[in-house]
């Protein structure tokens, strides 16, 4: 899949691994839509991009992904802008077992909002031109990290929900393929005091410790070069890669 002129939107844009995504398909011709609730951030980035890629390439729409209304609206203005959305990345979330409820509404809900009402855009099956989703998850979507058991069981929902959606739109014909990345350990803000993140399970931060010297960390750059490969891999479609630091691995699940 060539990216030029191809629209994209990345969730938790701002910072991070979503940063590193959206100037991976900007790097790679796309045009990219930024959501984030962090406007200091975010308008800190836009005026770095607009003088690399042109003002026309990009742009900001402050949104919240717990919020329906908001999606919706930054959708309708990335398509009323830009003529479409053809590539959506659902990568904002945050680590808080104290506030399990807010973690479990944006890493896993949010992932759910932003995907139902981007295909009222992208199905084929309603007027929309197909394309790809791409959900970040975490290796914590395949095994237990025992200090956040919370953010744990929203990274399995993320990818179990990627998984049946690729099923159901191949199915149906929504002309939408649907893949999901597993990272381990990537050196950004969400990896900053760890501690203060675990509420009840605080006392487990040595085992973060533990694995983060044993497994080693990842830039987000390397996780946006993967993002980019199933993006542009059209025969990834339902897949779910491991990205660690070592390299990355196809995951292959058992057969039902
Ligand atoms: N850093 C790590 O070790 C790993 C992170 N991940 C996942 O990668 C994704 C991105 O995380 P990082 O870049 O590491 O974190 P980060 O904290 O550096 O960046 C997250 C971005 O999401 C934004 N955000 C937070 N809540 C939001 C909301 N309600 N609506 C819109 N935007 C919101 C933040 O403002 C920030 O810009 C998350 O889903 C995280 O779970 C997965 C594996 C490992
Ligand atoms: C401070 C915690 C930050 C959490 C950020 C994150 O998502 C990092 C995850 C890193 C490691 C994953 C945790 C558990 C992995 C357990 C098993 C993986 C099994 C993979 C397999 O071979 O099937």
């Amino acid at each position: 899949m060539d990216l030029s002129g191809k629209i994209a939107v990345v969730t938790g844009a701002a910072m991070g691994i979503g940063k590193a995504i959206t100037e991976k398909l900007l790097q790679n011709g796309a045009t990219v839509v930024l959501l984030d609730v962090n406007e200091t951030a975010a308008k800190t980035l836009m005026e770095d991009l607009s003088k690399q890629y042109g003002q026309d390439r990009t742009l900001f729409l402050s949104c919240n992904v717990e919020s329906e209304e908001q999606i919706k609206a930054a959708f309708q203005k990335t398509v009323e802008t830009f003529g479409g959305i053809n590539i959506l990345c659902n990568n904002a979330g945050i680590l808080n077992e104290s506030d399990w409820e807010k973690t479990v509404s944006i890493n896993l809900l949010g992932v759910i909002r932003g995907t139902y009402l981007a295909l009222k855009h992208m199905n084929k099956t309603s007027g929309g031109r197909g394309g790809v989703i791409v959900n970040t998850a975490s290796m914590a979507g395949l095994g237990p990290l025992i200090s956040c058991p919370v953010y744990t069981a929203t990274k399995h929902g993320v990818v179990g929900f990627t998984r049946a959606m690729s099923g159901a739109s191949t199915a149906l014909g929504y002309g939408v393929r649907f893949n999901v990345i597993c990272p381990g350990f990537v050196q950004t803000e969400l990896l900053s005091d760890p501690n203060s993140k675990m509420g009840q399970f605080s006392h487990l931060v040595d085992v973060i410790e533990q694995m983060m010297i044993k497994d080693g960390t990842l830039n987000a750059t390397e996780v946006a070069d993967s993002v980019l490969e199933m993006v542009t891999d059209e025969t990834k479609n339902g897949a779910a890669l491991m990205i660690f630091s070592k390299g990355k691995q196809y995951i292959t699940f058992p057969s039902m």
